[in-house]
């Protein structure tokens, strides 16, 4: 369990694993995109460990298991357009919100911080999803993996968010499931606390350098004080 975060004015709250169990749709559509490259269906299980750093990297990770490299970038683009139109025919059909996540939102809000949407979905897919889960609603901003050039775990996205905001980065609070989402945090000088349900590319959650683990967004926003 981690101490009490306080002078926070601000959370950036991650998508993929942290508010939505959003696996079953990347299944669905991974899949269709497999069967339309004549490649056989794969478990959801391969999938979540390649969820986390955008839509290329878990597109070419997934052909990857059955091509070379050479044929990996040869097929990227014919794989990715059909992934897209596979993706954008289902996006947020399958989804399921973890636990606590309106009241965690509800909680953090209560206690006067702005919050943030940072993901490394494209933003076009991250926006209606948020949209159709009722999300959208929480979130002043919300940036997606091609938002901008460098995605997390770069900081750059977290960055914008606290210039956007006015706020150092000290006072900003980055909560997501992965290592992407520390590291990302820690290099904009941001403080850090992981969630321990999402993808963590197969990875234990308490090898995250994180300033602590909480089981859910309300237990974050209950050591999160301002
Ligand atoms: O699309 C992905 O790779 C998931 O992105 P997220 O965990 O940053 O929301
Ligand atoms: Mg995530």
């Amino acid at each position: 369990m981690s101490a009490s975060l306080s002078g926070i004015r601000a959370a950036i709250i991650d998508l993929d694993g942290t508010l939505l169990h959003t696996a079953p749709d990347f299944h669905i559509a991974i899949n269709r995109m497999r069967n339309e490259l004549d490649l056989a269906p794969v478990g959801i299980e391969t999938i979540e460990r390649f969820v986390g750093k955008g839509t290329e990297h878990l597109v070419r990770q997934i052909i990857g298991l059955d091509y070379d490299q050479p044929t990996v970038q040869e097929r990227l683009t014919p794989a990715l357009d059909s992934y897209h139109r596979h993706y954008h025919a289902i996006n947020g059909d399958h989804v399921t919100l973890y636990p606590q996540v309106k009241e965690g939102l509800e909680a953090l809000r209560a206690k006067g911080l702005r919050l943030a949407c940072v993901t490394n979905k494209p933003v076009g897919f991250a926006v209606p999803l948020l949209e159709k889960t009722g999300l959208a609603f929480w979130f002043e901003l919300v940036y997606g993996g091609d938002s901008f050039a460098r995605k997390k775990p770069d900081p750059y996205p977290l960055l914008q968010v606290c210039k956007a905001f006015g706020l150092e980065p000290h006072q900003v609070v980055a909560i997501g499931d992965s290592t992407n989402d520390a590291e990302a945090a820690r290099a904009a000088g941001c403080r850090s606390l992981t969630v321990p349900y999402g993808y963590n590319h197969g990875q234990p959650v308490q090898e995250i350098d994180s300033d602590g683990i909480v089981s859910t967004l309300l237990d974050a926003a209950h050591i999160i004080s301002g």
